[in-house]
This record gives C-alpha cells, structure tokens and sequence, in this order.
C-alpha cells in the first residue's frame, strides 16, 4: 500500500465551506502544495519550513485513524491540503468506500489524477488575482475531466473587487458547475500562532459586501457563504 505525507488527521468536526457546510467530516490534511497563495490559511501544511511537522503515515495507518475518529461510524472524509492531489490517495478511498465513507476533495486544479472519479465530490478552487498565483486553465480542465464534471463544485475565494470579476469570468467557463463564493479571511496567523484573533469584521464586512455586488449585478449563480469554522473557531487548527 501508499505512504502517505500527512500533516493532520482531524475531526469529526463541521465541513465549514461550500457545497457540503455543515456536514459532520473527518479532514485528513496532506503535506506539500505547488502554490503559494499570498492568504493561504493553511500555511503549515504549504510552507516547507513546516514539513518536520508533516509524518509519511502507511495509507492503513491513516485510514486506521479516520476509523478511530469516526468511531467507526462512516461519514464524509474530506481530502485537504496543501494539495492533496500530490498524494497517492487512491487506496486510501478505495478502502473506505466499501465500508460506507464518502470521500470529498479541496484542490485548486493544478495536478489532475485518474483516481479522481473515486471521489464522491471534488471541490475546485481556481485562485483570483488577490493569491499571486495563475491559473492553467487546460490543467484545471483535465482535472475537471478526470472527476467527471458531475461530481465538480466550483468554489472561489474573493477578497476584493479584482477578484470578484476575475470570479465572473472564471465562473462563466463552467455555468453548469454549482459554484459557492467565499469572502477571504486577511488574517492568516504564522502557524505557530493558529489562535490568534481573526479579522472577524473584516470577513463579515466582505460576506456583506459580496451580498450586495452580486445582488447589484444580478448575478444570482452563485451561493456566498462565508468559513463556518472560521467563524466559530478563528484560525485554530484541528477544527
Ligand atoms: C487551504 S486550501 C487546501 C486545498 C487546496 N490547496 C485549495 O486551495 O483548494 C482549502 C480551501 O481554503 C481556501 N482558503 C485558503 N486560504 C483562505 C483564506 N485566507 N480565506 C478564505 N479561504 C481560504 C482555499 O481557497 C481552498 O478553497
Ligand atoms: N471545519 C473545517 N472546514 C474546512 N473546509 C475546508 C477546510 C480546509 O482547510 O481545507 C476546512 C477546515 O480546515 N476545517
Ligand atoms: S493552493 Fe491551497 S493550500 Fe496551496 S497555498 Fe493556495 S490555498 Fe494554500
Ligand atoms: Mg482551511
């Protein structure tokens, strides 16, 4: 079997974003990521300055532990990063689905993989201007592919008023994809400090505003929900 690089197996906790909010989730967060997004929340599973902190597990340890945090009773895993599709994940799924687990996936689209039409969701998160990062759109297509189009959501990170066109644009690539928009959380504390105080007015003033701009456009495609978890926990890790 694969070995995995992990950087945190944690939950059940609530899926906080997009399609699936809400859900009770176990999130196995892997090591590594080809981007560096200028606001990426989740710098200690990025930055290789990190990377002590990421352990090769044996693809059955890791999926002991879900079974352990599950306390066996299936649920939906949700694959994070970093980017997970640098991962071998694919005996990881094809042990969990026969017992009943449903699998989802956060990657932003760079890295496409055959195993993706074992996921029951694949969450794309093409990254706007705002991230310093460019998106290969024939890349995030064979991604797209590779999961099947049906099992795709689109979910876009909007800090300002350049991303939020950028997100027009990119959207109307993909109208049949559901597509969720998220405000960005400025915020993003240096690991070692994961508990410390978010911008929370910030975040609700972007949800509002977000609100209002697609509301003056009526553009009523996509669904804006801000990080649950964001909210309820800042930037603590482990939720
Ligand atoms: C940490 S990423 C890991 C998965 C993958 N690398 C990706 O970006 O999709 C998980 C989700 O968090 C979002 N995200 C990261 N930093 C954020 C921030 N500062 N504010 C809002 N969303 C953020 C990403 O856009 C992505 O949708
Ligand atoms: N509760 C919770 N929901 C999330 N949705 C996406 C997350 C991620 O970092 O990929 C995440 C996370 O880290 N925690
Ligand atoms: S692609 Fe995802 S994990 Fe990688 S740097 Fe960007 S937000 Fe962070
Ligand atoms: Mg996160």
């Amino acid at each position: 079997m694969s070995t995995l690089r992990i950087a945190e197996i944690f939950g059940p906790t609530i899926q906080g974003e997009g399609a699936l909010i809400g859900l009770p989730t176990v999130f196995v967060r892997a090591g590594g990521c080809d981007y560096r997004c200028r606001w990426c929340d989740s710098l200690h599973a990025v930055d290789n300055a990190h990377r002590h902190g990421w352990t090769p597990m044996e693809t059955r340890h890791v999926w002991a532990k879900v079974r352990e945090l599950s306390g066996e009773v299936p649920l939906t895993v949700s694959l994070s990063g970093g980017n997970p599709a640098i991962q071998p994940f694919r005996a990881l799924i094809e042990t969990g689905k026969p017992e009943g687990y449903r699998f989802a996936m956060e990657t932003q689209g760079s890295v496409a993989r055959d195993w993706f039409d074992l996921l029951d969701m694949l969450v794309l998160s093409p990254k706007p201007p705002s991230s310093g990062e460019t998106v290969d759109w024939a890349r995030f297509e064979e991604c797209l592919e590779a999961a099947g189009p049906a099992r795709c959501v689109l979910k876009i990170v909007v800090f300002d008023e350049e991303d939020y066109l950028w997100a027009k644009a990119a959207a109307a690539r993909f109208p049949t994809l559901p597509l969720y928009l998220q405000p960005g959380n400025h915020t993003p504390p240096p690991p070692e400090a994961l508990d410390a105080a978010i911008d929370m007015e910030g975040i609700l003033q972007r949800m509002r505003w977000l609100v209002d701009r697609t509301a003056e456009d009526r553009w009523f495609a996509p669904h804006i929900l801000p990080q649950l978890h964001v909210l309820l926990w800042g930037n603590r890790r482990g939720v």
